[in-house]
């Protein structure tokens, strides 16, 4: 799926012991497809922007998908990055990351700044927003306490997130 402004991309996690060892699909490019346990294709072939398989690390996935958005975003251009999937499939390993391979949101802070200390002739403004959606429910991952909140857009159409306004 490839749609203008919208890149889709699909990470495969290694597998938990307390897992099965047995892997219903296969990675061939940019493609996935399930198999089943005789190793037969089975169903769809599903295509991505991009497919991570389980040896790809945070740092790939920061340098291939968000890098080159990031510098859109010093341009003026709204950036979401949008982790999605079912529990324990990756989100906050890929979002967060370890303190050896940190993961999106702290490369794309580091690499934000970075930028903005280069443009010494411009002056910036950065607004933030970390939420969760869970079970349709939205919540400031920056704030705890700030829980079940609602999207509204203001006059200049930014998004905020105010639970005072619910
Ligand atoms: N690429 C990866 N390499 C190694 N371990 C991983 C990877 N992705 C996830 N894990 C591990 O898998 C487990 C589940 O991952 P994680 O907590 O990120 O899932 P999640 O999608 O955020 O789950 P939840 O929705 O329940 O919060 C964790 O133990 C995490 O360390």
């Amino acid at each position: 799926m490839s749609l203008d402004n919208i890149t889709v991309a699909v990470r495969a996690r290694p597998l938990l012991t307390s897992e099965s060892k047995f892997i219903p699909w296969v990675i061939e490019n940019n493609s996935i497809q399930q198999i089943d346990e005789d190793k037969v294709l089975i169903g769809e072939t599903y295509v991505y922007d991009e497919i991570f398989d389980v040896n790809k690390k945070n740092e790939d996935i920061y340098n291939t998908t968000i890098a080159p958005m990031v510098r859109s975003a010093i341009e003026g251009i709204n950036l979401t990055v949008f982790a999605y999937g079912a529990t324990s499939s990756g989100k906050t390993y890929t979002m967060n990351g370890t303190r050896r391979d940190p993961g999106v949101m702290p490369r794309i802070i580091e690499d934000i700044f970075n930028q903005i200390q280069m443009c010494n002739q411009r002056k910036f403004l950065l607004r933030v927003s970390y939420v969760e959606i869970y079970s349709e429910v939205i919540n400031d991952l920056l704030d705890k306490n700030n829980k079940d909140l609602k999207i509204r857009e203001d006059f200049n159409n930014c998004v905020n997130y105010n639970p005072t306004e619910k």
